[in-house]
């Protein structure tokens, strides 16, 4: 069983979660007390499915100790796939589709879905009744934002922007009312339009991202004593939130309060554990990690676990704030701890904060060596859905040219590469699942100029992670032997682009047999605190 002390980062903050809370009547959730900031990032399916746990015990149990601040994806019922956000965007499309009124049924969809959320939770009549208020509001303003789409059938990316803003507005209105309900004051707090400098969209540098937690931190300010139930959804973003930042936006508006209120931890509750060896729905034995590097979280991330957004840990990290993963099904554990493994000593964050090193005791429990090295990869990981790209070149252009060609011409149909292989006429790419088909095939067509194009379906790519593999000699020739005596055909194998991830690719339906060939023989010691010797 995993450690269940407490974690050396924390200063004042419990271990786990209280179960008492203080509804005395006089009791300032955020009082003057200057106890230190938390903020914890709720998930879409979290909302959708435990909205009662979350007002009624998590957020109450933490407010003796800490001030907290609420940050709220919008709400899923189901999954996220069939949740708020993609619903909107699928109204935004039908829209502007000659002939389609598809989007009036699916805004009365969202609109019944959160009042019956409201109607289901919340006892108070006249917290009901003007919960009820907003969201028909919201809706009806949302309905006539689309039939004016319609009309000039025309949605550029800052309209699909304001439509997606209403999902967060949505659940974080049933989340502050539901606090309320269960007596902790809280106030609703709108993102959308703070953002009120020009910034240049093809330089979002830092100076941009310091701006947004400044901004972020003054909106969560100005609602005083009362617990901030802040909105995912963050504008106007130059160039449009889904186009700069993309999907997932939620981590990295709380990463930015939490680095704006110099938190203390940033928590992102979600329907795991933590961060496990592997995925633990694919590999029975996989392991709860106590912490693991943000660089492996976020190279988790990149190839297939989906952990938190890559560009949320940078900002956090910088600021020295430890991100916890924890599941609001057992909010007792202590869940995964994203820190760097070695956190520069005395060296102050932007913030003045000089957060501890991580004890010897906790690097030992945790697979690290006392020099910070690990002895063992961290973690296993499977991208699915997955074609590789061979294009062989025609030799009527050097080679320096053909390649030159082929980004540019990646980069006019957005399709972003996951995996590289090349000689000096040959190139194999892997490219994610998010490209659209219509895309890929005008883009082939444009490749077919520089030589011959062929595409290989149902692929996945397998990738082994871990901080300190560069000097673990043997590791990559353990993992492509494994692979062979279970029989796994490799496609394609890209090694060295990053130091901490060995990749290949395999075909589909071997992923859950190459997951857990792999996680035995490499990983399987890992977690296993007693025996830190290599797997
Ligand atoms: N290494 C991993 N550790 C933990 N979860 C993983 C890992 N790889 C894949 N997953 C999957 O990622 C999912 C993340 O949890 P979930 O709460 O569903 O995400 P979200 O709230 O972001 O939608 C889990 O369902 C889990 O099965
Ligand atoms: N609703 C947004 C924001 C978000 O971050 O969602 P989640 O926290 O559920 O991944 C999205 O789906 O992208």
């Amino acid at each position: 069983m995993p450690s269940m002390t407490p974690s050396p980062l924390r200063k004042s903050f419990p271990p786990h979660m209280k179960v008492e809370v203080n509804l005395n009547p006089n009791f300032k959730p955020n009082g003057p007390e200057h106890k230190p900031w938390l903020v914890q990032k709720f998930g879409g399916t979290s909302i959708g499915k435990f909205i009662d746990t979350i007002a009624g015990n998590i957020v109450p149990s933490y407010l003796t100790t800490n001030r907290v601040a609420v940050v709220c994806s919008a709400r899923s019922s189901e999954s996220k796939s069939s949740g708020t956000t993609n619903r909107l965007l699928r109204a935004a499309a039908s829209a502007i589709t000659p002939g389609s009124n598809e989007y009036i049924e699916t805004v009365q969809e969202i609109r019944l879905d959160h009042l019956d959320a409201a109607q289901k939770y919340i006892s108070n009549d006249s917290n009901l009744k003007r919960v009820q208020e907003e969201i028909n509001l919201d809706c009806d303003h949302l309905k006539s934002f689309l039939e004016a789409a319609q009309i000039i059938n025309e949605i550029s990316p800052r309209s699909k922007d304001i439509i997606m803003a209403v999902g967060e507005k949505l659940s974080c209105r049933i989340v502050a009312a539901l606090l309320e309900d269960r007596g902790v004051e809280a106030q609703f707090i709108n993102l959308e339009n703070v953002i009120d400098a020009v910034f240049d969209v093809n330089c979002l540098d830092q100076n941009f991202y310091d701006y947004l937690s400044r901004a972020f931190a003054a909106a969560v300010l100005k609602c005083g004593d009362r617990v901030p139930v802040v909105t995912g959804f963050f504008g106007s973003v130059p160039g449009s939130l889904l186009t700069s930042i993309g999907r997932g936006y939620t981590d990295l508006a709380a990463a930015l309060i939490a680095v704006g209120l110099d938190a203390e931890e940033l928590q992102v509750w979600k329907e795991v554990d933590g961060i496990f060896t592997a995925d633990p729905r694919k590999v029975k034995e996989a392991r709860l990690l106590n912490i693991i590097t943000p660089e492996e979280a976020s190279e988790l991330t990149y190839y297939g676990s989906e952990v938190i957004h890559p560009f949320t840990m940078e900002q956090v990290i910088r600021a020295q704030i430890p991100i916890r993963i924890k599941n609001v099904m057992n909010p007792l554990g202590a869940g995964t701890i994203i820190f760097p493994d070695q956190p520069s000593s005395g060296s102050a964050s932007p913030n003045g904060r000089n957060t501890p090193p991580l004890s010897s005791k906790m690097l030992l429990e945790n697979g690290y060596q006392l020099d910070l090295s690990r002895r063992h990869p961290t973690a296993v990981t499977i991208k699915d859905n997955v074609w590789v790209l061979n294009i062989h070149s025609n030799r009527k252009s050097v080679s320096h040219g053909f390649f030159a060609q082929i980004f540019s011409t990646l980069d006019r149909y957005g399709i972003t590469v996951d995996l590289i292989s090349t000689s000096e006429v040959h190139i194999s790419m892997a490219l994610g699942a998010n490209v659209i088909e219509t895309e890929i095939e005008k883009a082939m067509e444009a490749l077919r100029t520089f030589g011959t194009v062929d595409v290989i379906k149902e692929l996945a790519i397998l990738s082994l992670v871990g901080k300190q593999m560069k000097n673990m000699v043997g590791i990559s020739g353990r993992m492509f032997s494994t692979l062979a005596k279970a029989g796994i055909n490799i496609e394609m194998i890209s090694q060295g682009a990053s130091e901490i991830n060995i990749s290949c690719v395999i075909l589909a339906r071997q992923s859950i047999q190459a997951l857990n060939v792999i996680h035995e023989e490499l990983l399987r010691n890992v977690g296993k605190f007693a025996e830190v010797q290599d797997a």
